[in-house]
């Protein structure tokens, strides 16, 4: 196993120290004074417009929220709607120092109820939120000459709305504090693009290049990254056209990352100790603040009216959390492809008979827009096969599913707060990796801390078989639970009052109130 339990890197006191009778006192003192500054403080906290990073950006603002900050917290007018159908009509009101806010992304209005198009989302944001996100700031600075919130004092901003918030930050001479939702060796490897282009490497010239070896390439430049070929870094380096959107896209907000006044990311220091301690030398402010969900869970009072936001796009269906109860420990296979991944037909076909045939009981969330195309039809065959030891739901709770006892392991495209929330709850994975930093995450997911088996390129039910064999009654599979407990161990001491996270979310708000 590969990681280092003493490790500290220069950002947080060292693990596992202690912290002595003197510094409690000085700790003590210092939230004092950092809660009496919050208090002034208001905070606009803008997420990308996808579910994902909505959930972690809504976890970082009850975080704040606790710490006494006001909260403006900014979706897009599509993403309120689809809320407020999934939660309610009067679900994001009536808050104390926590409101929810709009602004348009641009695109043409729309009732779907489905994920947007990835890239004419990253289109929008580059194009038409600027505007908007600066008018809402001088809105609620108005506005707070009436009320006893204060004028805005700091935006919190998803790593990727730099285009829409960037400028904001400048005009009304504010803090701007990138989160990052995705790991810090990916963005490592956004970091990287503008040399693979100057090298040569990326775009490919044409697309034999994705077949003919190219990709196995190993990178061997990146700070804090070792063996790292060019199939692993995030795929939208996977395209022939030099003006292609996402490419171009991944270039730009990593360098604007430059101006951020901190950059804040979704991971803990001990999961990625060489590859922060590579980010916090090209950076000057560096935090490493998760799994945000524990740091949630032990931040925020059971009692407090913060517990009930939530921002499921969909409606969560809590039937699986009953059916679940009926089964044995660890032993159902939890399968979910996360908000935005589509499957094809035939890939919903092979994944079906890989399940019914591995005999394995299994929870499978199937999104209304899950299957490109035709609807999401199980074929007969493999209902009546499976009948008994299967379940289905569109939307599920997932962090509850992933802590619950009956869940053995976890099927999954490898988005982000998929990863590290089944890290979180000690679950083992099967890593299929469809897009975009999936292919990153899968990378060190099965092969640096050995917690997922890949199932790699086009699947097939024989492979899917043998995957949920080796997971769910095999020797891998039960390695992989040993050292998954490990992880989830080091997770959760890295969210205690004295772990890294708590720390460095400490830090930062000391340096920001100062
Ligand atoms: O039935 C479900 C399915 C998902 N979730 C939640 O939705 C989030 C899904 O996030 P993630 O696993 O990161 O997947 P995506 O929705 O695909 O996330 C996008 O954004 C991530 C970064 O935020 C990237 O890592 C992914 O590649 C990208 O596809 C998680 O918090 C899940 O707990 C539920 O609550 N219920």
């Amino acid at each position: 196993m590969k990681y280092k339990t003493d490790h500290s890197y220069q950002l947080s006191y060292p693990l596992g120290s202690g912290l002595s009778v003197t510094r409690e006192r000085e700790t003590e003192r210092e939230m004092d004074t950092q809660l009496a500054s919050a208090k002034r403080s208001h905070a606009v906290c803008i997420p990308a417009p996808y579910q994902s990073h909505i959930g972690a950006m809504l976890k970082l603002a009850k975080l704040l929220n606790t710490k006494g900050f006001n909260i403006s917290f900014v979706n897009t007018e599509y993403n309120h709607r689809r809320l407020l159908k999934s939660r309610g009509p009067r679900a994001l009101d009536g808050f104390h120092g926590f409101q929810f806010l709009t602004i348009t992304d641009g695109l043409p209005p729309s009732d779907a109820d489905s994920s947007q198009d990835l890239m004419a989302l990253c289109d929008a944001v580059r194009k038409n939120m600027s505007a908007p996100f600066s008018d809402l700031i001088s809105d609620l600075n108005h506005a707070a000459s009436n009320s006893d919130v204060p004028p805005v004092t700091c935006i919190f901003s998803d790593g990727a709305m730099s285009f829409a918030t960037n400028e904001a930050a400048q005009e009304f001479g504010i803090p701007i504090i990138q989160l990052w939702t995705f790991p810090a060796c990916v963005f490592m490897g956004f970091k990287q693009y503008r040399t693979l282009q100057e090298k040569g490497l990326a775009p490919l010239k044409d697309t034999s290049y994705l077949t003919n070896g190219h990709l196995d390439t190993v990178i061997d430049w990146i700070p804090g990254m070792k063996d790292i070929r060019l199939r692993d870094l995030p795929t939208f380096l996977r395209t022939t056209d030099p003006d292609d959107i996402m490419f171009n896209f991944a270039i730009d907000v990593a360098e604007r990352a430059n101006t951020a006044s901190a950059i804040i990311f979704h991971t803990f220091d001990n999961l990625e100790s060489e590859v922060l301690n590579a980010l916090s030398s090209m950076f000057p402010r560096v935090y490493a603040i998760g799994p945000l969900s524990l740091l949630v869970n032990k931040l925020v009072q059971e009692e407090s009216p913060l517990k009930s936001i939530d921002c499921n796009l969909w409606t969560e269906d809590t039937e699986c959390l009953r059916w679940l109860d009926s089964k044995e420990p660890k032993s159902v296979l939890y399968v979910n492809f996360g908000s935005i991944a589509v499957l094809t037909r035939e890939e919903l076909i092979e994944f079906a008979m890989g399940l019914a045939n591995s005999k394995h009981p299994f929870l499978w969330i199937i999104r209304p827009d899950l299957v490109s195309g035709d609807s999401a039809v199980l074929p007969r065959e493999f209902l009546e096969e499976t009948e008994g030891r299967s379940m289905y739901a569109d939307w599920c709770p997932q962090e509850a599913v992933l802590n619950h006892l009956s869940t053995g392991g976890f099927l999954t495209h490898c988005g982000w707060n998929s990863i590290i929330e089944s890290v979180s709850s000690g679950v083992p994975m099967i890593c299929w990796p469809s897009f975009g930093d999936q292919t990153t995450n899968c990378t060190y997911a099965c092969s640096k801390w050995e917690i997922g088996l890949e199932l790699s390129g086009v699947v097939k039910r024989e492979e899917v078989e043998r995957l949920v064999r080796d997971l769910m009654e095999g020797n891998k599979g039960k390695q992989m639970n040993e050292i998954i407990a490990e992880w989830k161990k080091l997770a959760q001491e890295a969210t205690e009052p004295n772990g890294s996270s708590s720390i460095n979310f400490d830090k930062l708000l000391n340096e920001l109130l100062t």
